[in-house]
C-alpha cells in the first residue's frame, strides 16, 4: 500500500495520559507516513493527500487487546456455559487438535476483521500455527505481538518441539511487516508448562530480547493445584522462585491473587492483562483491579479468545471492566471511565512495548474515529470518556487507522475482502467439525 499523508480535520480528541486521567481537545491531526506529525488548530490542507472531515466524530487511540487467541474466532460458540477446566479439556483442546496452518490463517483474518471493525489496532496473541497468523496480520495491516502457546505437560520431547516452534516464530517474524509484528514467548501457564520449560523461557527471552505472555492465577483450582504440586507455592511465588518475573512479562487474568503475589507483581513490574468478560463467562472470579491500581500496577485489557467471550470487541471489555468492579466492591467510583480508557489504550501499548496508545506527536498513527451520529451516542455525555466507555460499542467505529494506513473507512474494510473471509471461516469450521466427528466414529 502506498503511504499518503492524512489530515484529520476538526476532531474531538480524547487522549489518555497514562496516569488514569484523560484530556479532551479540539484540533486537527496530521499523519505523515506511520506517525502522528502534528496536532494543531487549522493545519494547512495542502500538507495532505487525504483529508478526513471529523466534525461529527471522536478521535482516540486505537484500542489495544493484550490477551487473545485470535484464530479461536473459528470456535466461537462451540462450548458455552462451562467452567475453564471442562471447557478446555472436554471441548476446546479436542477441537484444536484439528487445527492446521490454513485454518489458523483464516481464523486470524476473521478475528482481525472483527477487531478492526470494533476499533482495535493492536493485539497480543498466544496460539498455534503462528506463521499463518503472521501472514494474516501482514495482509490485513494491523499491529500484533505474536507468541506460540507452549504446553509440555512435563514431557521432554514435547518441550523441545515447543521451543522450536516459538523460536522459529521469533526468527521469522520479530520486527517484520514494517515493524507492525513483534514476538514474545508464550508459555501457556504454570499448570500446563513444566518448571524446566518456564526456566528456559526466561533464559531464551533474555537472549532473544523479547517478552513473555502467560496465563496466570485464573481459577481457584489453579491456585490449589499449584500449592499441592509446588511445596505450597502459589503460581506467582513459583515463578518468583525461578527468577521468571520481570517487566517484560504480560500475565493474563490474575484473578486470584493474595497480598504477597500483588507485591511480587508490583516489585517486578509485571504487566497485568485483565479479561473481565472471559472471567465472568467461565465463572473464574473477579480480579482485584482496585488493589492493583492502588499499587500503580500497569493493568490493560484483553478479550481472551472469541470462544470464551464470545466477541473481540474491546469496547465491551471496557464497559464490563468498569461495571464488574463497581458491583463487586459496591463502589461506583472504582474503575472510572478515564481509568478504563487508559487500560484499553495507553497501558496496553506500554505492556506490549509499542510506541502507540496515545495521541501525541511522534507516536505511531494507530487511531480510530467514532461516529457520534448514532442514537446510542446522542446526546453526548459530559465527558468523552463517559460516552466511549458506557454508551459506545464497537459498531460506532467509523474509521480505523494503523501505522498510518487506513484499514477501515465508513465501516468498509479496505485491505481485505470481508465477505470472502466470512465464507472461508464458515467453511473452515464445518471442515473441522467433520474431522472431529470422523475421528470419534
Ligand atoms: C493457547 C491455548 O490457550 C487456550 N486458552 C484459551 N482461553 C484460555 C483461558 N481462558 N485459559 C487458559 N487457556 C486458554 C487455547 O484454547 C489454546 O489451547
Ligand atoms: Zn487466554
Amino acid at each position: 500500500m502506498e503511504s499518503q499523508n492524512i489530515l484529520i480535520k476538526n476532531a474531538k480528541i480524547l487522549n489518555p495520559l497514562g496516569n488514569g486521567k484523560t484530556e479532551e481537545k479540539n484540533a486537527d491531526v496530521l499523519i505523515v507516513e506511520d506517525k502522528i506529525s502534528e496536532i494543531n488548530k487549522e493545519i494547512e490542507e495542502s500538507n495532505a493527500e487525504k483529508i478526513i472531515d471529523a466534525s461529527d466524530k471522536i478521535l482516540m487511540p486505537g484500542l489495544v487487546n493484550t490477551h487473545t487467541h485470535i484464530s479461536m474466532s473459528l470456535l466461537r460458540g462451540i462450548a458455552d456455559d462451562l467452567e475453564l477446566d471442562s471447557w478446555l479439556n472436554d471441548y476446546i483442546w479436542p477441537m484444536e487438535a484439528h487445527l492446521n496452518r490454513e485454518y489458523c490463517y483464516i481464523g486470524a483474518l476473521l478475528g482481525a476483521s472483527e477487531m478492526i471493525k470494533s476499533g482495535t489496532t493492536c493485539f497480543s496473541d498466544m496460539y498455534f500455527y503462528m506463521d499463518g497468523v503472521a501472514q494474516a496480520v501482514e495482509e490485513i495491516g494491523m499491529r500484533a505481538v505474536l507468541s506460540y502457546g507452549m504446553i509440555d505437560f512435563g514431557i521432554k520431547e514435547k518441550r523441545e518441539n515447543e521451543f522450536k516452534e516459538n523460536i522459529s516464530l521469533i526468527k521469522n517474524h520479530n520486527n517484520t511487516a514494517d515493524g507492525r509484528i513483534t514476538t514474545m514467548f508464550g508459555p501457556h501457564s504454570s499448570y500446563t508448562a513444566s518448571v524446566e520449560l518456564l526456566e528456559r523461557v526466561r533464559k531464551e527471552a533474555d537472549r532473544y530480547n523479547v517478552g513473555i505472555h502467560i496465563h496466570m492465577n485464573e481459577t481457584m483450582k489453579e491456585i490449589n493445584d499449584s500449592k499441592e504440586a509446588h511445596e505450597n507455592k502459589r503460581p506467582f511465588e513459583l515463578l518468583d522462585s525461578i527468577g521468571f518475573l520481570n517487566s517484560d512479562v504480560v500475565a493474563a487474568h490474575c484473578v486470584w491473587l493474595d497480598e504477597k503475589e500483588i507485591n511480587l507483581i508490583k516489585n517486578n513490574d509485571v504487566k497485568v492483562s485483565h479479561n473481565p468478560c472471559s472471567n465472568m463467562k467461565l465463572a473464574s472470579g473477579v480480579a482485584p483491579i482496585g488493589e492493583l491500581l492502588k499499587e500503580n500496577i500497569c493493568v490493560s485489557l484483553g478479550t481472551d479468545g472469541a470462544s470464551s467471550n464470545n466477541n473481540l470487541d474491546v469496547f465491551d471489555e471496557m464497559k464490563f471492566a468498569a461495571l464488574l468492579q463497581k458491583v463487586h466492591t459496591l463502589n461506583p467510583k472504582l474503575a472510572n471511565a478515564d481509568e478504563v480508557i487508559n487500560m484499553a489504550s495507553y497501558n496496553g501499548a506500554k505492556a506490549l512495548n509499542i510506541d502507540a496508545g496515545a495521541i501525541e506527536v511522534g507516536k505511531k498513527a494507530d487511531l480510530i474515529l467514532l461516529d457520534t451520529k448514532h442514537p446510542n451516542m446522542t446526546p453526548q455525555s459530559n465527558t468523552l470518556s463517559s460516552n466511549l466507555v458506557y454508551s459506545a460499542n464497537g459498531s460506532n467505529v467509523d474509521t480505523t487507522i494503523c501505522n498510518g494506513k487506513i484499514l477501515m473507512e465508513g465501516r468498509k474494510l479496505l485491505t481485505v475482502d470481508e465477505e470472502h473471509i466470512l465464507s472461508e471461516a464458515k467453511r473452515a469450521i464445518i471442515e473441522m467439525k467433520e474431522l472431529k466427528e470422523a475421528e470419534s466414529e
